[in-house]
């Protein structure tokens, strides 16, 4: 993924668990500077937050609207990867837009998942009138706290925007997966898959990292999600072609 130009930013990380010490150290390998980590001792303030240009913020579920309140509140733009939240999205949105602040959220911050949520969409379209029923798996490590994962509810979304109608999801965990989705479509006789399969979490932590440098480059306040900065990113390159 190529990053968006801009100065680099500094960076906050809120949550210092698999996602926050894995964002840490592709920062450090990529010179972008981190000037907070926060965990459970440190409250999200103007303070701790030290100077950041931008926060990211990957907890639990029952703690990401609340640092993302105080990020806004300390006037620092948030890129929100945490899942599990997204009943609270609407109230969020009005206090993003009360605050004049900036705020990022996306279930995966994967290039390839995303793609695929638009294949999803147009499967749905083109297999639910051919008779296919759908199903989606999704396998995660054993310590992954939600369930189903944001990502399999995205593609959900994605297969009833598409026309389709509502996809049950089944939550595999087990050992050490750092994240595997397959979007079964199935007829009497035939089948068709759609699998995205992360074989490390660094493309996650890529993805927060190019979101966050995304959102800190001055944008109109409001909310934005991973297709915003893939979009910018083709509008782009259409522009140099
Ligand atoms: N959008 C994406 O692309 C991705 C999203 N995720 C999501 O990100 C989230 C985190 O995943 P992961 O890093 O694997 O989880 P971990 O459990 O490894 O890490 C979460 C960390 O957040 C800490 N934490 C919890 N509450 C707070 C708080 N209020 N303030 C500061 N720190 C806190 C935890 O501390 P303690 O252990 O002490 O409680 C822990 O260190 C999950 O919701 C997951 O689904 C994961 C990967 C990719
Ligand atoms: O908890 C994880 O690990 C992951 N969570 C995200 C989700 O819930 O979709 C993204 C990825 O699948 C890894």
């Amino acid at each position: 993924m190529t990053a968006p130009a801009g100065d680099v930013p500094r960076v906050a990380l809120i949550g210092m668990g698999r996602m926050g010490r894995t964002i840490a150290a592709l920062a450090a390998e990529r010179g972008i500077p981190v000037v907070a980590t926060l965990d459970h001792e440190h409250a999200v303030t103007a303070e701790s937050l030290a100077g950041a240009d931008v926060a990211i913020e990957f907890t639990e579920p029952g703690a990401a609207v609340g640092n993302a309140r105080a990020c806004l509140a300390a006037g620092v733009p948030v890129v929100v990867g945490t899942t599990g939240w997204l009943d609270a999205l609407p109230r969020l949105t009005d206090d993003v837009h009360a605050a004049g602040g900036r705020l990022l959220w996306a279930a995966n911050f994967s290039v390839g998942v995303n793609a695929m949520l638009a294949v999803a969409a147009a499967a749905a379209r083109v297999l639910r009138d051919a008779g296919f029923d759908a199903h989606l798996v999704e396998t995660h490590h054993t310590a992954k706290k939600d369930a189903p994962s944001g990502t399999a509810l995205a593609i959900a979304r994605a297969v009833r925007a598409g026309g389709g109608d509502e996809v049950p999801i089944t939550a595999v965990r087990v050992g050490h997966v750092p994240g595997t989705h397959a979007l079964v479509f199935d007829a009497p006789f035939e089948q068709v898959t759609l699998t995205h399969e992360a074989r490390d979490r660094r493309v996650f932590a890529e993805g927060a990292l190019v979101a966050a440098r995304w959102l800190a480059a001055g944008r109109t306040p409001g909310v934005y999600t991973m297709q915003d900065v893939l979009a910018s990113g083709r509008e782009g390159a259409e522009a140099r072609t």
